[in-house]
């Protein structure tokens, strides 16, 4: 028909994503460097929550493997051109983030015409799609996100990345040359890579042959992976990467219908980090991970107010710094709460325990420094039970009485008008005129903000 024939191709016709020049060319990479993709789907930016994503061409069964990356695709600084420079100077690369060397990498083959990851890294020709709040303005950020915790951890980071640019970063591309070029490896384009490394980059797990939870296990560093880093995230994931010695599998954690997008997870992430480390958020309320803070120190002002005489004053004191010696809170330590309790529950159990104590208790604890650990896993059955949603109701009712202060202060001070922005989800159209910071940020205070409000309710009399 004639006005078919006049029809400009658009991208979609035809075989999916046969408009897609930096994809078509990723693709054929792929099949060189032998990393295999199953027939059964499709790489697309049609019908996906954001940019690329993955689609099921037909159904998928339980257990299919989607892809699989040889590890000599992965891109990191044992990979990079630059491995020998970056292992033989490793002393000098040290950093709190333990990024650098990544990062260090990533600046050099993102910049190299001839790199082997060329391919993979042509799908992103600039950051720009990039909208982590570190490059909304400051006052964007306080404006949308106060209270959210936000604010706070990008102002680190943004000192961090300054600094780490700039003390370690700069003075090993000045030693050099041949590798790196300030003007061009700028701290630009370095807060660009971070935004990018956080975004994309995966940490395999400690492999932990003694099966125990071990605080001082070193975590492997990040690193990029073609083609899983393509998938977008929900909580209820369909798809999950499985690490192998060879390869890297995405494996189907659940049938999945032809046409439905494939979801990897990022792990169990509230809406205050997707957005802080992602830039996007899940719509309120669907994120069933999502969580709220309760800084540590507002569950002792909390108590500060509920006491009565100078001499319990000067015990609440004693008894704080107790706490913070045995490292159960701290100044800036908070008790995470998520949708079915505590998720900090032994250090908001022992909290709660020693601010509410009598005098001869405490004493008795001084005395004896400490309490004999109990039986290991029991007690932390019986913290977590007695601080999920079914049993805060039946916590004793000082406790339940600090809680719920420590909650009222909390949505007082950060999260405040709850109504106004409640009342934003029931007008009609009300969402579609927000730009996409403002409709992230909602949905993140409104998470927090049910959160909060919920454990308001399950606290609100103090009697039991
Ligand atoms: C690992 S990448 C996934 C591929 C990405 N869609 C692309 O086109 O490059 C992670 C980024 O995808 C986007 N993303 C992932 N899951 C999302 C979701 N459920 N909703 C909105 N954006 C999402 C975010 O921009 C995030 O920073």
């Amino acid at each position: 028909m004639a006005a078919d024939a006049k029809r400009p191709k658009r991208e979609g016709d035809g075989a999916p994503g046969a408009a897609d020049e930096p994809l078509q060319t990723f693709l054929r990479w792929c099949g060189e460097v032998r990393l295999k993709l199953s027939d059964k789907v499709y790489l697309s930016k049609e019908r996906t929550v954001a940019e690329y994503g993955m689609l099921a061409k037909e159904d998928i069964e339980q257990g299919h493997v989607l892809f699989s990356i040889p590890r000599n695709a992965l891109l990191h600084q044992g990979t990079s051109t630059t491995k020998k420079v970056l292992e033989e100077e490793k002393g000098c690369l040290e950093s709190s983030s333990g990024w650098v060397p990544l990062l260090l990498a990533l600046m050099y083959e993102y910049t190299c015409a001839e790199s082997y990851w060329k391919p993979y890294l042509s799908l992103w020709p600039d950051f720009r799609k990039l909208d982590h709040p570190m490059f909304w303005s400051k006052e964007e950020r306080e404006r949308l996100l106060k209270g959210t915790g936000i604010p706070e951890a990008v102002d680190t980071d943004l000192t961090n990345i300054q600094k780490e640019y700039n003390d370690t970063v700069l003075p090993f591309m000045r030693s050099h040359p041949e590798l790196w070029d300030p003007e061009r490896h700028s701290l630009e384009l370095y807060q660009s890579l971070v935004a990018f490394v956080m975004a994309y980059s995966f940490q395999e797990p400690v492999e932990d042959e003694d099966d125990n939870d071990d605080e001082n296990e070193v975590p492997n560093p990040p690193m990029m992976v073609p083609m899983a880093d393509m998938l977008n995230h929900v909580c209820n994931h369909n798809a999950n990467l499985e690490y192998t010695p060879d390869c890297l599998k995405m494996v189907a954690v659940r049938p999945i219908r032809k046409g439905e997008e494939i979801f990897n997870t990022y792990g169990q992430m509230a809406n205050w980090q997707l957005l802080h480390m992602y830039g996007f958020t899940e719509p309120f309320p669907t994120n069933s991970n999502d969580t709220a803070d309760i800084k540590t120190s507002t569950v002792y002002t909390a108590a500060v107010q509920e006491t009565q005489s100078e001499a319990e004053q000067h015990h609440l004191v004693e008894k704080w710094k107790m706490l913070c010696e045995m490292e159960m809170v701290g100044e800036k330590g908070v008790f995470v709460f998520g949708k079915n309790g505590s998720l900090t529950d032994t250090e908001l159990y022992t909290t709660l325990k020693v601010l509410c104590m009598s005098k001869e208790e405490f004493k008795e604890l001084q005395a004896n420094e400490g309490w004999q650990e109990d039986d290991g896993d029991d007690e932390d059955s019986k913290m977590a039970q007695a601080l999920s949603l079914e049993g805060l109701p039946a916590l004793a009712p000082e406790w339940k009485r600090l809680l719920h202060v420590a909650a009222n202060l909390t949505m007082d001070q950060y999260l405040e008008d709850m109504d106004s922005d409640c009342r934003l989800l029931e007008e009609p159209g009300a969402l579609a005129k927000l730009s996409p910071r403002e409709r992230n940020a909602l949905n993140v205070r409104l998470g927090q903000k049910s959160i909060l409000h919920h454990l308001q309710q399950l606290t609100q009399h103090g009697t039991a």
